[in-house]
């Protein structure tokens, strides 16, 4: 299967460097389309081919995934429409770019797919979300497989994706944004700033593995830390009244 990716920044190069790790695709068939020498040379490390010439590329892929900016994707489409294959896979990971805007550039015709991961695929733990349009079943398990080495995948429906992306591919930054405010707040109390990382990094991790591995309700899992009369319940309060809920809630809406 030979795999096309137009767009080689911070997505489409962690997800070429991802596809690479993941093994499903050998790096010889993975082509990476790019305009600036850096990212090629990059590319070409990583021991995928590299090209400037997005038409040439797209005409002998099965799977073509846009990966530049949002505003850039109606053009770079326009320019390999006429070269894609008609059995090709066409994928966009490009925020705000519906199906039926990519309907529009590549014809109703043509297996098409929003896909939406986090940069969580550098290191095989993206959430990674799949809205197909006009493919098989056995297209879209196609597109999934090649997104499952990066981490976990679900296929939704399109009214659901902007959702997804705002917890998912925007909520890695908002994550981290915690882990930032949380730092700030161990180094007040006397953590230098790499240890409180580490400490905050792994206790992010342990609550995600408990809910994963459980599947139990967040607070079932705070209840079993807040001691009546303790410290823990001392702390999320002062949180709640400083309206750490509410601002969680109104940045996630505002992610559109
Ligand atoms: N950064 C993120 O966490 C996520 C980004 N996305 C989506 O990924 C897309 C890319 O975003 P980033 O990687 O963050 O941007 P970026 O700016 O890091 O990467 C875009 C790359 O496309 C290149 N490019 C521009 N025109 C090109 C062309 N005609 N041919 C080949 N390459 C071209 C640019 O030189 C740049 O290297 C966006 O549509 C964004 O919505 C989706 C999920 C998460
Ligand atoms: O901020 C953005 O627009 C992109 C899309 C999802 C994550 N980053």
């Amino acid at each position: 299967m030979k795999v096309t990716v137009i767009g080689a920044g911070n997505m489409g190069g962690a997800m070429i460097r991802g596809l690479v790790a993941g093994g499903r695709v050998a790096a010889g068939d993975i082509t990476a389309v790019a305009v600036h020498d850096k990212t090629l040379n990059a590319m070409r490390e990583v021991g995928v081919q590299a090209t400037t010439d997005a038409v040439a590329a797209a005409k002998t892929a099965d799977v073509v995934l846009l990966a530049v900016k949002p505003w850039l994707v109606e053009g770079t489409a326009r320019q390999i429409a006429g070269a894609v294959k008609d059995s090709a896979l066409i994928g966009s990971v490009a925020a705000g770019i519906g199906l039926a805007d990519l309907v529009s550039y590549f014809g109703g015709d043509k297996p098409l797919f929003r896909i939406m991961p986090n940069t969580a695929v550098t290191v095989g733990e993206s959430m990674t979300f799949v809205t197909a349009g006009g493919a098989t079943p056995e297209q879209t398990r196609t597109m999934i497989s090649l997104f499952e080495p990066l981490g976990k995948v679900m296929e939704v429906p399109e009214k659901q994706f902007d959702g997804c992306m705002a917890l998912a591919s925007c909520g890695i930054a908002y994550a981290l944004r915690y882990v930032r405010a949380a730092m700030e707040g161990g180094i007040e109390l006397g953590i230098p700033p790499q240890m409180a990382q580490t400490v905050v990094a792994q206790t992010l991790k342990g609550a995600a593995e408990i809910l994963l591995r459980t599947g139990n309700h967040p607070e079932a899992e705070i209840d079993k830390v807040t001691t009546p009369g303790g410290i823990t319940i001392k702390g999320l309060n002062a949180m709640e009244a400083n309206g750490f809920t509410r601002a969680v809630i109104e940045g996630l809406k505002a992610s559109k």
